[in-house]
């Protein structure tokens, strides 16, 4: 069956007939995951339209970054259904595969197949992956390893599949290891359909694989009670490389799956946590996760200040500014209004550090005081259950540990220093508005994204060159010093004389830009 919504959505890009169906509005895994890859389809339709993707800048990765982003997410919550045919399948001696039939027009473009892996026992294609297919492969249980065969013989690009990882048709592959995974292959638009025709060396069941899905989802609740499922995917998209740190967060705010769920926890006593604190150093993420992470938990304004803001010399006025903070959460709470409220604080060291310090001036009284006041609320007699309060510190050591201890900031992340591969996501996520507009040269292309999986072609390319990418170029580089190169690129790229033609940036530019921020950061 095809979900209510997909249906009223109007596909125009597709190349055969509209969908068309009989009007079935439920929600189930299958339906979730058909919602999700005709999202793909119709994004990267749009983009290809628009002549950004692979066809017209010479790339494969037609299906845009934030559309693959957001499938993958997708596929990371998809599981097995705890069914009887299931504990048969995962019992059998032999690996398998089976094909999750979808609705058309999607199955003129995508295939999709469950498959399980028995240990020593690979699940190849003995035909080659249609050329320029996009492949998202999801790891559904077990250990995975999935590697490319070339046209000798030869393995290429063997990786372990944590979560969910992307590849490229074109080659034979092969997955390896024990358990179950999910592959969905893509057609770029007006391939021919018989590409999907991919036979594997291994037993294909005829049995229906859309009835063995179940979705475990990270979602969470919106203020107003309702699931919002989709949030550890919009988050992702715009937070990049804290997955370990969301994931987390989303556990520990809502553990149940469901609002009945939910109230069975309140009835035992089990509530959300009332605080989070971020740490770490500084430029690395804390309030962008914060305010993306409060705007999907709640739908009431969020209140965002600065700790030092809140510190007044006069007596009894920083107590006051505590208390404004929270005024609206108050009254919704005493008038017994649903909602959350979401209260940010910044450089919460500044004002709620340890009490009782040497200062013994006027100064250290009124912290005393307002921590006091705080910890009445998140923990005392005027304790508020609305309110989830995300303090922010680059100097956690300094915090009162009253404030710390569990009931109170309970839920404590850190937010360090970006790696590598972390480093390549935020990379992704602040050049993804210049590339998604055609504002990048294609030469600077392979320098800015280079350094991913992906690409570990042009990776090997520009290393031969003994060219570094972007990634590489920016070690121990935090997220605001890539957000501020993409600006000084955007600078040196308008200073440019562009004869009339639109600016676009440059390699040069972002080598100049390297420099810049390199040089501010020393
Ligand atoms: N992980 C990330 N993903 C995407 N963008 C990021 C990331 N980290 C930082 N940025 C970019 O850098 C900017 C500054 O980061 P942010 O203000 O969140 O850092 P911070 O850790 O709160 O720093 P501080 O402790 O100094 O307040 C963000 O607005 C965003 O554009």
């Amino acid at each position: 069956f095809i979900p209510h919504r997909l249906v009223k959505k109007e596909i125009s890009s597709f190349s055969t007939s509209r969908l068309h169906s009989t009007d079935v509005s439920s929600e189930s895994p299958f339906s979730e995951l058909v919602e999700a890859l005709a999202d793909t389809i119709t994004a990267s339709n749009e983009r290809h339209n628009s002549g950004l993707d692979g066809a017209s800048t010479g790339w494969s990765d037609w299906v845009d970054e934030s559309t693959s982003t957001h499938l993958k997410s997708f596929l990371t919550n998809l599981t097995l259904s705890p069914s009887p045919t299931v504990t048969w399948l995962s019992s059998s001696p032999t690996s398998l595969t089976v094909p999750v039939p979808l609705p058309s027009p999607l199955s003129s473009r995508i295939k999709a197949t469950l498959f399980k892996i028995t240990p020593n026992q690979p699940v190849e294609s003995s035909t080659p992956l249609p050329p320029s297919s996009c492949i998202f492969i999801s790891k559904l249980g077990g250990k995975l390893i999935h590697s490319r065969i070339l046209k000798n013989g030869r393995i290429a690009g063997e990786r372990i599949v944590n979560n969910c990882i992307t590849s490229y048709g074109g080659t034979m592959d092969k997955v390896e290891g024990k358990g179950w995974g999910i592959k969905i292959m893509i057609l770029p638009l007006n391939s021919e359909r018989e590409l999907l025709e991919v036979i594997y060396d291994c037993p294909e069941l005829t049995i229906d694989g859309s009835e063995l899905l179940s979705y475990s989802s990270n979602s969470t609740l919106s203020s107003n009670g309702t699931l919002k499922s989709s949030n550890f995917k919009n988050i992702t998209t715009n937070v990049g490389g804290l997955d370990a740190q969301i994931t987390t967060i989303l556990r520990r705010l809502t553990p149940y799956k469901n609002l009945e769920e939910k109230k069975n926890l309140e009835d035992l006593g089990i509530k959300s946590p009332k605080g989070i604190l971020l740490y770490g150093p500084p430029g690395c993420g804390k309030t962008h996760l914060a305010r993306t992470l409060s705007s999907l938990l709640t739908d009431n304004p969020i209140k965002v200040v600065n700790a030092p803001e809140l510190m007044s010399r006069f007596v009894g006025s920083s107590e006051r500014n505590v208390r404004d903070l929270f005024k609206e959460a108050f009254e919704d709470f005493e008038m017994g209004r649903e909602g959350r409220h979401v209260v940010v604080i910044d450089e919460i060291d500044a004002c709620f550090r340890k009490r009782g310090g040497i200062e013994g001036d006027a100064g250290g009284m009124v912290r005393d005081s307002t921590v006091n006041q705080m910890l009445g609320i998140l923990d005392g007699v005027r304790e508020l259950e609305n309110t989830l309060v995300i303090g922010m510190s680059n100097r956690r050591e300094l915090l009162d540990d009253a404030l710390l201890r569990s009931g109170r900031l309970e839920v404590q992340v850190e937010i360090g220093l970006p790696g590598g591969e972390e480093r390549q996501e935020i990379i992704d996520i602040v050049f993804r508005n210049l590339r998604e507009k055609g504002r990048i040269e294609e030469e600077a292309i392979p320098f800015i994204y280079g350094g991913r999986d992906d690409g570990k072609k042009e990776r090997r390319m520009w290393r031969r060159r003994r060219d570094m990418n972007l990634r590489d170029t920016t070690e121990g580089w935090t997220g605001a010093d890539l957000a501020a190169l993409v600006r000084s690129a955007v600078s040196f790229s308008l200073e440019r004389d562009t004869k009339g033609l639109p600016w676009i940036v440059m390699k040069e530019d972002c080598r100049k830009a390297v420099k810049e921020i390199a040089k501010m950061k020393i």
